[in-house]
This record gives C-alpha cells, structure tokens and sequence, in this order.
C-alpha cells in the first residue's frame, strides 16, 4: 500500500513525514484554499522539499482541454516532469489526458464516482484513478464495489494504472478501499491521526509500561 497526505499544511506534512512511510503528497484547490491565499509555487516547492522523493499531484483548475493542458505544462514547468497532475475525468478532462499521457505528462484522474469514468480513464494511460470514497457514499454510491470493479479491470486489461483512493472521513472507509483492491490511499492528516490514536492503543501502551516498571523498578529497558 502506498499512504499519501491530502493536504498541502506544511506543518502537518512535516510532522506526517516523519512517521509515516509517506509516499505523496496531493492535493487540489479546495485543500489549498484552507491554507488562504499562499504563494503557490513558492509553497509546493517547500512541500517538495520536505517530501524529497516522494509524489506530488497537483491538480489542474483550466476547465477546457486547452486551459487543462496549459495549466499542466505551467506546472510540470515550475514543478518538475514528475509532478502528477490531476484532472478531473469529464469530457474535456478525459481528451487532456489523452493528450498528456502522449506526451509523457504524469496524470492522476480525480473526481471519479463511477466505473465508468474508471475504465476510460484506464485506457486513455492514466497513471492513477482517484476514487472519491465518502462522496460516493454521499451519493448511495457503493464505493467498495466501483473500487473492487476498477480494481478488477486494471487487472483484466494487465494496465500500469493504479487507484489512489481519496475523500475519505473514517479509518473504516480507507480500509474498504484498501481491502477492495485500492493500491494507494490519500487521507487528510486527521484520518492518521484517528488511526493512530485510538483509546485502546494508548491503553495498552500505558499497561506494558506499568507492568515492566513494577517488574524491574526502571523506566526502560536501557537503564536495567
Ligand atoms: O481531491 C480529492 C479529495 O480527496 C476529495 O476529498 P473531500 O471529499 O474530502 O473533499
């Protein structure tokens, strides 16, 4: 499974990075708009910067196929050829990333709420499908089984492309997707934190601890 954080806060991708095994970054123009009016580039760089090897997708904002495929090469020009760049899969989406995709751009298809958008995404060469899990269920979209059927066409069809679940609002969901075929998941800081912090966690680290200090009267193992 790849993890990636969808978010573009630098103080949590900071903090992120140094405990999860990270492997991107995304994000689009409503997860930046939290972050007020930055500058753009100058802020991607520092999240490149932070995240070393690891992916960046950055989504386009342009909604014709000509306005998509400038702000595409706009990016990969201040960004670097490796950047993902996301587009949602609609019309003129789905003609700019057939454009890309021959011209070596890297693409992750967003806004992705049926199989449908999957299969064609697939065979225009995308690189990733991002499958929009709680607003599919918004929806009475089942999403566990429009993954597992994307999942399941990947594998029909022997394509490179793989899912990067996004939009997710519990740990529940992530696994759903992950369980049903998803080779990547991005999720908002607070998803990890959820995760990773549950209650019986903690209660269980309190419990070894307390049990090894009544044992042997130390703290840790490298003061016996
Ligand atoms: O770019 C895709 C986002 O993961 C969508 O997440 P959201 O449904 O929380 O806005």
């Amino acid at each position: 499974m790849k993890f990636m954080l969808d978010t573009v806060n630098l103080d949590k991708i900071r903090y992120y990075q140094s405990i999860l095994p990270l492997a991107g970054v995304t994000s689009n123009p409503s997860i930046i708009k939290k972050e007020g009016k930055i500058d753009f580039y100058a802020h991607l760089k520092k999240i490149k910067e932070i995240i070393g090897s690891a992916d960046l997708h950055v989504q386009v904002v342009g909604k014709l196929q000509e306005e998509i495929e400038k702000d595409a090469q706009d990016i990969v020009d201040h960004l670097g050829k490796e950047t993902f760049i996301k587009i949602p899969v609609n019309e003129e989406g789905l003609a700019a990333i057939k454009s890309l995709k021959s011209k070596e751009f890297k693409v992750t298809a967003t806004a992705i709420y049926t199989e449908f958008q999957a299969y064609l995404a697939i065979a225009a060469g995308a690189d990733y499908l991002a499958p929009y899990y709680n607003r599919m269920e918004n929806l009475n979209i089942n999403a566990a089984d429009v993954i597992y059927a994307m999942a399941e066409e990947i594998k029909r069809s022997s394509s490179p492309t793989e899912i990067l679940a996004a939009s997710f609002k519990n740990v529940n969901q992530v696994n759903q997707a992950c369980r049903n075929g998803a080779q990547a998941i991005t999720a908002s800081p607070d998803i990890f934190e959820q995760a990773l912090t549950m209650p019986a966690i903690q209660k269980a680290v309190t419990d070894f601890h307390d049990d090894w200090r009544e044992t042997f009267a130390t703290e840790k193992i490298y003061e016996l």
